[in-house]
Parts: C-alpha cells; structure tokens; sequence
C-alpha cells in the first residue's frame, strides 16, 4: 500500500533529523514541504509569529486544535517552562499516529498530550476528564469553519480567563472569514492582526491573535 505524504514527511524526519533536537525537527520538516511536498504545517514564516506569542503569554497550559503531523505542536512544546503543557486535538487518526511519532522523536512528549477526536467532544471534557481550569493560550489552526463554534465552546465552558490568548492561523488563505467577523465585533476579545504568507508559499496570509478580557 504506498506511502501517505504524511508518513514521507515523517520517515524524512526520522532519518535526516537528530533525534531529542525539536529545532533539527522542525527544520527538516520545513525542508522537505518547502523543496519536496508542500504540507499544511504553519511553517518557518508565520512559525515565528506563533514563536513571539508563546513566548510572550509564556502558558502553564495550552491547547491546540489541528495537529496534522506535529509540527506545531513540537514549536510550541520546544518552548514551554518547565511543568507547563500542551494539548493537542487531532480528529484524523492517521495525522495523529504520526503526529504521535513526530512529538516523540523531537522529545517533546512529557510536555505534549495528544488528543484524538473532534473537537467539539474534546472541548466539553478539558475541565473534569483532562483536569484543565483555565487555558493560557490556544491556537487554532483545524477546520476554518470550526474556529467560530469552537471558541463559542471554549466561552460556555468556562475555560478562558482575562488574559487567555486565541491565535488563529489560516486567517486569508483557506481563510476564515466567519471567525474574522465573529471575533473582531466581540467586545469580549481584544484582535490583533499579523500579515505573513501561506506556509513554503508566496500567497498571502495572516494570523490573528485575540486576547479574551473576561
Ligand atoms: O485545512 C487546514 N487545516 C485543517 C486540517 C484538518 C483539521 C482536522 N481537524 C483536526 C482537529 N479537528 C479537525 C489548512 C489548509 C491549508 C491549505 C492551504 C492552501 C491550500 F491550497 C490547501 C490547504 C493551510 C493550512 O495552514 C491549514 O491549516
Ligand atoms: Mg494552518
């Protein structure tokens, strides 16, 4: 049965990259959809802004919904303090499988739990099954049409606080246009906006960071 892209990508990983060494990881990955199949990882370019906000939240816990092979969720990990963590959501069992082994062959696995399943059933189980209080930092980055209802979700079950920060990726190319309305006419969150390109591509793109005031 031949090979998905997101196995090549994985085994490309697995032999060109150092072992423990999430930059090596990241590097790799960004090498191989840049010169041999484009993927949908967030890439070097808007990878750095997702770097700057991390960075700037610094989050004991966060969330991302969309992990795909694992690319982002090794970015944000690689940056995390000590006893802070991140969950992923993957609602593709096969991107999950190697998303699993992308995490583990970058060394991130302590600070990352991977969650498969949709979304809108994770959400709901963050507080009582995965013993979530509140979220630091979230970043969105599954189905554009899922941005709108999932952050709607994040808002009834009481798991964003002052301060907590959505980053959403695709913001013009797929695109998320709902989202864009929703969040920029809501009182409750403070948008900011970051023009950059589509990941290994010269499209346009943007991420927008929303800032929930409580
Ligand atoms: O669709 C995207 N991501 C969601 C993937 C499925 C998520 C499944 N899931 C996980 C959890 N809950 C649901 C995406 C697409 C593109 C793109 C850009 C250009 C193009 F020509 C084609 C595609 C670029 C991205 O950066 C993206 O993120
Ligand atoms: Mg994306």
């Amino acid at each position: 049965m031949n090979q998905s892209k997101e196995q090549r990508i994985l085994n490309f990983v697995l032999q060109n990259a150092v072992r423990g060494d999430p930059c090596s990881v990241l590097d790799t990955i960004d090498k191989y959809c840049s010169q041999k199949e484009w993927a949908m990882n967030v890439g070097d370019e808007k990878g750095l802004i997702l770097d700057k906000t991390v960075e700037e939240v610094n989050p004991s816990v966060a969330l991302e919904l969309g992990t795909y092979c694992g690319y982002s969720a090794v970015r944000i990990a690689r940056l995390l303090k000590a006893g802070a963590y991140l969950l992923t959501v993957e609602f593709n069992p096969e991107f999950a499988a190697i998303a699993k082994q992308m995490i583990e062959f970058a060394g991130v696995q302590d600070k990352v739990k991977l969650l498969e399943g949709p979304s809108e059933e994770i959400i709901p189980q963050l507080k009582k099954k995965y013993e979530v209080d509140t979220l630091d930092f979230v970043f969105l980055d599954h189905w554009k049409d899922r941005y709108t209802p999932d952050t709607i979700l994040l808002q009834e079950c009481n798991l964003l606080r002052k301060g907590s920060v959505l980053l959403a990726d695709n913001i013009i190319f797929p695109g998320a246009p709902e989202f864009l309305n929703y969040i920029r006419n809501n009182p409750h969150f403070q948008c900011t906006n970051y023009p950059s390109h589509l990941e290994y591509m010269k499209v346009g793109d943007a991420m927008e960071k929303a800032v929930f005031l409580g």
